[in-house]
């Protein structure tokens, strides 16, 4: 103790890091998890720096993918992070019953409190995943199906205005994500709107009431001027309210969480005063502060419309009690994270591919004219479209090869260990299977893995194909918004593709992304015009 009293400030300068980087190598030729032996980047054997970096960079599935096809199924990413690029290593990491829980990556992603994706205590979860699911069934959500189509008719209302003036040469401002005509086309971004799109559904359906953003044509959403109005509003008071750009807080958010869960726990303090973390951080806090000010207006002013916070609010576990009201806006503010830009996103990837290879929007179109020709309505309804092959083979081959969740989403082996390919990992190791490299997988997809080619899905060996599906993830954590998302973009592909004709600005440019939690496209310019 005496002698470390006598350091001064440059002994602790050289002492500390020293004592870290000797831990690192320690930890290394220790081994707990028994990975050394695996291959992988030399500063991933050592410390949580590379995947940090990695994740801070916003690629990283594509540079893992690059990994595998360097290193073959095993590549580790961390000292404690092994990734495994098999398809039927699905089963066993995420599995029903194998024990395996959510690793330490979801604390960065609380906030409220827990909600049922970060949740990551296994009975806490399954108390409320038996409230939620039962929400997310295909009858309950047909009882939502209303809601998507008034805001597939609102875009559908917006393009048609866009497009008959893009037909006469006019051009928008930037309130409208900016918008030229030319050669009889509006030309836009479509991904703002379909992150309009989509928030105004979670919004309607999460909230009790929509954003706005469609009818604004903007990222602005209502939220409480401060806490304290907020929970004012609790007790009946009026909430004072202002709006925010929630889209680009959401992105903000899921850059800063995702990088921000590689790193160790005892880091994240001090991390969180760079500036590029501060700004996620406070990310998450605004982001947090629009749930609490929808659901105190919600509760101000009880309704009996059919959404998900009714549901929610109705939801009583094993004992028979309903939520607190903090745990019923986490879990809202849950479902607006989950449910808005995953479907967004996928949209917008569809839109790509299909403006990309004229061929295949052209048969699809065949297909729903076919299916609806005489229908005078622009938004189809799921009965008309759930069960047209062609379609679902084109959502499908999109989330495949964009894989809107793309990293391997990294699970804690339990007490006792698991046991993969006869290979054994002890108790906290940590395991991922990366859904953007099994859906590439060339064994199951074939050698055109990278062509955008919907047609694979009649050709290749079905049970194969759905082994190495994994949009919505596998297991008891597995997406429980699938049937909402699912009915959420056959209405939307079939009655916008019903719609319009859609072509790329620039063909030959890459469709370029950032990833922080999600695969984001960062821009998707297309020509519309309506189908004669
Ligand atoms: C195309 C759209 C969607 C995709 C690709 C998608 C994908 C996923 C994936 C991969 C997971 C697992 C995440 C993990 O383990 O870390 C997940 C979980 C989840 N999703 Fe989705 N999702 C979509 C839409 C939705 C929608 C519309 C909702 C609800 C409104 C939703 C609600 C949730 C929730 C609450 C979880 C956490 C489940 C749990 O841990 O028990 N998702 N989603």
């Amino acid at each position: 103790m005496a002698i470390l009293a006598s350091l001064d400030l440059t002994s602790w300068l050289v002492l500390i890091p020293s004592l870290l980087i000797f831990g690192h190598i320690l930890y290394y030729f220790i081994d707990p998890h028994r990975i050394r032996s695996y291959p992988g980047p030399f500063l991933a054997r050592f410390s949580d720096v590379w995947l940090g970096r990695v994740a801070a960079h916003g690629h990283r599935s594509e540079v893992v993918h690059e990994l595998h096809q360097k290193y073959g199924t095993f590549v580790r990413l961390a000292p404690n992070h092994l990734s495994i690029a098999d398809p039927d290593a699905l089963q066993l990491v995420y599995a029903h019953g194998n024990g395996s829980t959510k690793s330490n990556f979801y604390d960065a992603f609380v906030s409220i409190q827990r909600g049922l994706f970060n949740t990551r205590s296994r009975p806490e979860h399954a108390r409320k995943r038996k409230i939620v699911s039962h929400i997310f069934s295909q009858k309950s959500v047909l009882e939502f199906e209303p809601n998507v189509r008034l805001y597939v008719g609102q875009l559908i209302q917006q393009w048609d205005r866009l497009c008959d003036a893009g037909a006469k040469g006019l051009s928008g401002d930037e309130g409208e994500g900016g918008w030229k005509g030319q050669n009889g086309r509006v030309w836009l971004d479509c991904l703002p709107w379909y992150n309009y799109l989509a928030f105004d559904i979670i919004g309607d359906l999460a909230f009790g009431s929509p954003f706005g953003m469609l009818q604004a044509c903007q990222d602005a959403a209502p939220v409480a001027v401060s806490q304290k109005q907020a929970m004012a509003s609790y007790g009946g008071q009026e909430c004072e309210v202002t709006h925010i750009p929630a889209v680009q807080i959401l992105n903000d958010r899921g850059n800063y969480s995702a990088s921000m869960g590689v790193l160790p726990p005892w880091i994240r303090p001090l991390v969180k005063q760079i500036p590029w973390y501060k700004k996620g951080n406070k990310a998450v806090k605004t982001l947090a502060g629009i749930a609490v000010a929808a659901v105190a207006r919600r509760l101000t002013t009880p309704s009996d419309r059919t959404d998900l916070l009714g549901k929610l609010q109705e939801g009583r576990d094993d004992d028979g009690n309903l939520m607190s009201r903090e745990e019923l806006t986490a879990e809202a503010l849950t479902q607006l994270i989950a449910g808005s830009d995953t479907t967004s996103n996928s949209s917008c990837a569809i839109t790509y591919h299909l403006a990309h290879n004229p061929h295949v929007q052209r048969k699809l179109q065949k297909e729903l004219d076919d299916a609806l020709g005489t229908d005078d309505d622009p938004v189809s309804t799921f009965e008309q479209v759930k069960r047209l092959p062609y379609l679902q083979a084109v959502i499908d081959e999109a989330l495949r090869i964009h894989s809107t969740s793309g990293i391997g989403l990294p699970r804690l082996v339990p007490e006792g260990g698991l046991t993969v390919f006869g290979r054994y990992f002890p108790e906290g190791t940590v395991l991922s299977v990366p859904t953007f490299t099994i859906h590439r997988d060339q064994a199951v997809w074939g050698e055109d893995v990278e062509a955008f080619r919907p047609e694979r899905w009649f050709e290749q060996d079905k049970v194969e194909i759905q082994k190495a599906f994994n949009p919505f993830s596998f297991g008891p954590r597995s997406c429980v918004g699938r049937n909402l998302a699912n009915m959420e973009l056959l209405i939307i592909i079939s009655s916008i593709l019903r719609r319009y004709d859609f072509v790329l600005q620039d063909p030959d440019k890459h469709f370029d992304t950032l990833e922080g939690f999600l695969r984001k496209p960062v821009e998707c310019i297309v020509g519309i015009k309506k189908r004669a």
